[in-house]
């Protein structure tokens, strides 16, 4: 298995690649790309670490030599932001780099399975789709927005409101990945339940939980540590799907036939071919129902300007 990270020297590619080095199964192939010129010098750090995963570094304007072969792609390429900034404020410059990346990946990986971290993900996703779709390999069960990070945010305060061992906690987050497109459906976590207030409370929280390590970190970037460990875990189910391990699902932004937008967070089954089975996401409540419909028009706006980019 060999997995390539894009954006490998920043702060969530380096976190990754460090969880990826010491949790891939024995025998895998970690290939490490960024521009800048200390990604060879990362994957020489790494390599020291004694576990049965092969690192490479490459580094410079173009990522082909690092996506030969690749079974799976995260990219996590491009800027982060700093207090102030919305995540549709990195567009003009992410728009592009996420384009030219996956115009690479198109040509030298293009049966990998994608996940995209760089933001703004609501419409780097459709860039890439757009680009993948230009060069006539695209499919859609093979490219994924990466929204992990809502997930196990979800499950962190939920188990600290309520006292809860987290490890128990399981949630649904569906949309997007930015402010009110992400939602949790709090009234599905078994074995708790939630006053109104608790509700508006903690999806409010979960919503603007980017923004609140943007702020803490005053200007030295966003969620790279957390986003690290939440691109492995996404990363590794991507991986034991291909392997063949039944029942692992996650939810993650797909193209997957939603009757509410193009690409919408939901769960997914994971299997060889990426998007196995694109599950339901279940009963959900009159406020989640309230809020999934409120998001709509934003989230297709999102879309669409990548759509457009692309065009
Ligand atoms: N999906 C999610 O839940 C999350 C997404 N993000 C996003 O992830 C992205 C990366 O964040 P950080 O790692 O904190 O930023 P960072 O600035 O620490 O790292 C980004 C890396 O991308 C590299 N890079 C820039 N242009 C490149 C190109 N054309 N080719 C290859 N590498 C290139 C830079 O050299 C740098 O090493 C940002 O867009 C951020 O908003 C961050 C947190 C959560
Ligand atoms: O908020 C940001 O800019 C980074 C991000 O996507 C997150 O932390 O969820």
């Amino acid at each position: 298995m060999k997995v390539a990270v894009l954006g490998a020297a920043g702060g969530i590619g380096q976190a990754l690649a460090l969880l990826l080095k010491t949790q891939l199964p024995a025998g895998s192939k970690l290939s490490l790309y960024d521009i800048a010129p200390v990604t060879p010098g990362v994957a020489v750090d790494l390599s020291h670490i004694p576990t049965d995963v092969e690192v490479k570094g490459f580094a410079g304007e173009d990522p082909t030599a690092a996506l030969v072969d690749a079974d799976v792609v995260l990219m996590s390429a491009g800027v982060a932001r700093k207090p102030g900034m919305d995540r549709s404020d990195l567009f003009n410059i992410n728009a592009g780099i996420v384009r030219n990346l996956m115009e690479k990946v198109a040509v030298t990986c293009p049966k990998a399975l994608v996940g995209i971290i760089t933001n703004p993900v609501n419409t780097t996703v459709a860039i890439a789709a757009e680009v993948l779709k230009n060069a006539g390999v695209y499919d859609k069960n093979r490219l994924f927005g990466i929204t992990t990070l809502d997930v196990i945010r979800s499950e962190t305060f939920i188990a600290e409101l309520k006292g809860l061992n987290v490890a128990d906690v399981k949630v649904n987050v569906i949309g997007g990945h930015s402010g009110v497109t992400i939602l949790p459906l709090l009234s599905q976590v078994e074995g708790v339940t939630f006053t109104d207030e608790e509700v508006a409370a903690m999806t409010t929280r979960i919503q603007n939980a980017g923004t609140e390590v943007v702020e803490a970190k005053a200007g030295g970037g966003s969620a790279t540590l957390s986003m690290g460990q939440a691109a492995c875990r996404f990363g590794l189910s991507l991986v034991r799907g291909l392997q063949g391990e039944a029942n692992v699902v996650e939810c993650a932004y797909v193209d997957g036939g939603s009757e509410h937008a193009e690409f919408f967070a939901q769960p997914v089954l994971l299997g060889k071919n990426g998007v196995e089975k694109v599950l339901p996401y279940g009963e959900i409540s009159a406020f989640e129902a309230n809020a999934r419909d409120a998001m709509l028009d934003t989230l297709k706006g999102d879309i669409k300007l990548g759509v457009e980019f692309v065009k």
